[in-house]
Formats: C-alpha cells, structure tokens, sequence
C-alpha cells in the first residue's frame, strides 16, 4: 500500500501522509477490565502499516480533521452495520495437526500422541504435503480474524520453513518453531530429531533463515525456540535451546504442566515441577510463551511473573487433555501473569479464537461453581474463578500481544493496523439486533458470542488487507 501524495478525483487535491483512513466505531481493550468504545472514530494508518492517530468524535479536531481527508482516496467510513475489532492472536497452534483438526479426541494426551499425532506429524518430510496443508490453514485462519499466529511446525526443517514463507507470502504475522523433540528413549524411530548435535544445528539454521525472511516480510515472521516438552527432549537439547534463544534474543515456546501425566513425568525426572525445570534451561524469559500450564502451583506461577513468561490458555483442548480447569483469574489478578488465549489446534477441534473466548469464560464459570452436583454448593467449586467476557478478549488480543512482546492486539497510536471488520447483517449470519439504538456494550457481546466467519468481512495485518468477504470489495467470496 503505497502512501498517497495528492487526490486525482475532482473533489480537490488533499495533501497525505497516511496510507489508509478509517471511520467507525471499534471496541479496543485498553487493560484487562474495560472494553473502550471508539464510536465513529477517525483511524490514521501510517505507510508502515501503524496506526498514527485515533480521533474521537468527541475530540475538538474531529471534524476538521473529517472534512480534511474524507474525500481522499485512501478513505473508508464502515456502513451503520459494520464494526472494528483488533485482530486474533492465536498463542498457540500446532500447525501440521489442522490435517486431523475434529478428529480423534477420545484418548489421554500421551496415548493421543503416539496413536494419532506423531504419524501424522511424520507426514511432514514430504513438501508439498506440507505446502497443502499449510496454504489451507492460514487462509483459513486469516478468514476467521487471526492476524497473528505463534505456530509449532514439525521436526522437519524445510516444512517449517514453508510454514514461515506461506506467512510471509499471505501476509500472517506468523511466529514459526522448528519442533525438536530428540529423546531417542521417549519418541519413535520415525518422527524424531537424528541426534541432539542436529536437533540444535537445524534449529540455529532455521533461526538465522527465518530471520532473513523477517528483514523481506512487511507484518514480520519470527523464528520460534521450540522444544515440544520436557519429556520429549534430553537434559542437553533442552540446555543447548536455551543458550539459542539467549544467543538471538528470540521467543521461546514450548508445554508446561499441563496434565496429571505431563506434570507427574517432569516431577518424577527432575524432582521439581516443569517451571522450574524449564527455568533451569534458561527456558523462561520475556519472550517465552508456555501452553496450558493447568497445574502451576502458586511458586510456578510467581516464576512465571517474575521472569514475564506468559501463557497460552487453550480452553478448548483443556477440556480434552488437561484433567482439571486452570485458575486462570487467579494468575491473572494474584500474579500478573501474562495470559493469552490459543486454539491449540488439534488438541482443541476449533481454528475460531472467538470459539476460544467463549469457551475461556464458560470453563472459568465452571471452575467457580464446581461440578459434583452431589456436593453442597458452597464445597463445590473454587470461588471467585470466573472471568467476564470483557477480560477473556482482553486475553484473545492485547494479552496475545503482550505476550509476544509486540506492539499488536489493541486499536491504539503505536500499534500495527491489525484489525477486522465484522458485519451485523450479512443474511446468512444476521446477528439478532432489532433496536437501533442498541447499547454498544450489548452489540459488543453480540459480537463476540454470536458472529460467524460469515460475519468477518476484512482483515487486514499491518495495513495490509490480507482478506475480504462479500460486496464490501465486490470480491464475492
Ligand atoms: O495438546 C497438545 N498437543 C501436542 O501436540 C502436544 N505435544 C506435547 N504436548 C502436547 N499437547
């Protein structure tokens, strides 16, 4: 998108400096409490694909700054049924496992592992299964609202690799990590790392590849440290991807705590739970992201803040594999741990971070009431566990951000132009909205709870509009 100079059409020449200009109404989260209403603001996008500027209709410069730059071409006012939200991030996300996403979640996590997900993970050193796959996915994702995505690939250098090219070339931010996973004792002959030598070798190359694409790609890909989890990994790779990360000052992503199984493994080997385990690797930093971690205790969780690990909750795939609900509202207000949501694609069945920020609140309600409707309601549940509906997309887009320590997630000057449109009254997905003057608070909700895939109509990822449906670009789609 290139900067406009001058106007051509004949409603006089207007002098700019910014590449898109947007006008609407958008919901933001400024913290983790309030969703802010931006009612028909002014969105100045700059040639970087950052917002410049957010006017409000209640700024003294509102209408100036309207009657200015409303007739230029790089202007566009959303219709009364239209509405902006920032963009997804979803925080964790197995890629190569969208082939079997809906199937297969009868058994425990390790049995899940070794029955479905490793062969099918092995199919990964044939390309162009891997391009398939990997073209289909962050389409899809991009059409769902995410415009950023913190992926595990597989073992196989080249495939991820792709993963890192087919972001780059959608227009995803994607963060991309070469799994590793070298325990000839722990994983099978036909999916693992050769040895530990090449498990960090093909890790530090994909790294520096990775971060010559970054310097080529407008949104950013990042290379991603990525041991699968302890138990899939020796004492020396889990060391020697420490010393990566620290060498490249790259993010970090791995599992942790998070099932009776997986927790009771990295006890019984270490004789300390997988947080500190991890920390002993130089596994936890800023930058380090951990999925699940159901099973912290309260120390666990004062290491995560202290080091500014962050958490990817996966509500949906919890309810398969984490054999309890996280506290998530403890961790969040007691330690101030940085929490973002992840689909966890195929653990959980859904590629919708919206479907992610239900399911978020509606587990935090269960663990608040409890379940055993054979117990005395005040002995059931763990008080004070629900989250609202306000915090669970605080976690789903400025929290992802946070996490990541990216300037993403939030319609705010400084943050890239990551953002949705989402449409009310598209026929096959009209949201149930009579009034016309309905509260935006209440439409807000609608839009959360109720929207559809039908109901995105753009994305765009650093300025860039990565997908349009329907009339809104006469690209009926
Ligand atoms: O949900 C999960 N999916 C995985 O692929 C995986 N690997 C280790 N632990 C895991 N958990």
């Amino acid at each position: 998108m290139s900067t406009t100079s001058h106007n051509s059409n004949n409603k006089g020449a207007v002098k700019l400096s910014y590449s898109l200009i947007v006008k609407g109404t958008g919901f933001t989260s400024y913290n983790r409490e309030k969703v802010a209403i931006l009612e028909e603001a002014l969105f100045f996008i700059d040639d970087r694909g950052v917002i410049a500027e957010v006017i409000e209709s209640s700024d003294s410069s509102y209408q100036d700054m309207l009657a200015k730059y409303e007739q230029s071409e790089n202007y566009q006012a959303l219709s009364e049924t239209e509405y902006l939200l920032p963009g997804m991030v979803d925080l964790h996300i197995h890629a190569p496992q969208w082939a079997q996403s809906g199937t297969a979640l009868d058994i425990p996590l390790a049995d899940w592992l070794n029955t479905y997900t490793f062969p099918l993970e092995a199919k990964y050193s044939d390309l162009e299964y891997a391009n398939r796959v990997y073209s289909d996915l962050v389409s899809q994702l991009l059409s769902v609202g995410t415009t950023t995505a913190l992926y595990f690939a597989t073992v196989h250098q080249e495939a991820s690799y792709r993963l890192a090219e087919i972001c780059a070339t959608k227009g995803q931010r994607g963060l991309v990590g070469k799994v590793v996973m070298d325990d000839p004792q722990q994983n099978p002959e036909y999916y693992r790392d050769a040895s530990t030598a090449a498990a960090l070798a093909e890790t530090e190359t994909f790294i520096q590849r990775v971060q010559d694409l970054h310097k080529r790609t407008r949104q950013g890909v990042y290379p991603v440290v990525t041991p699968r989890f302890i138990p899939s990994c020796t004492d020396d790779a889990l060391a020697g991807l420490g010393e990566l990360a620290a060498k490249y000052d790259v993010h970090i992503q791995s599992h942790c705590s998070e099932s009776d199984w997986e927790h009771g493994y990295v006890k019984e080997r270490f004789g300390k739970n997988d947080a500190f385990a991890l920390d002993d690797f130089g596994l936890l930093a800023d930058k380090a992201v951990m999925a699940h971690c159901n099973h912290l205790t309260k120390e666990d969780a004062q290491l995560f803040a202290d080091t500014g690990t962050a958490i990817a909750h996966c509500p949906i795939s919890n309810a398969y594999f984490a054999n309890g609900v996280i506290p998530l509202q403890e961790y969040a207000t007691d330690y101030q741990v940085e929490i973002g949501l992840g689909t966890d694609i195929s653990g959980g069945f859904s590629k919708s971070i919206f479907d992610n920020i239900k399911q978020a609140v509606i587990s935090s309600r269960i663990l608040e009431d409890g379940v055993d409707t054979r117990l005395a309601s005040h002995e059931r549940g763990v008080p004070k566990s629900r989250i609202t509906l306000n915090e669970a997309f605080y976690h789903a887009t400025a929290g992802g951000g946070q996490a990541l320590s990216l300037p993403i997630g939030k319609l705010v000057k400084g943050y890239a132009w990551d953002a949705l449109v989402l449409k009310t009254d598209v026929p096959e997905a009209r949201l149930p909205i009579f009034d016309q003057k309905e509260e935006l608070t209440d439409i807000f909700q609608k839009l959360i709870y109720m929207s559809q895939g039908a109901n995105i109509r753009k994305v765009w990822v650093q300025g860039q509009l990565v997908h349009t449906k329907g009339e809104t670009n006469g690209n009926h789609n």
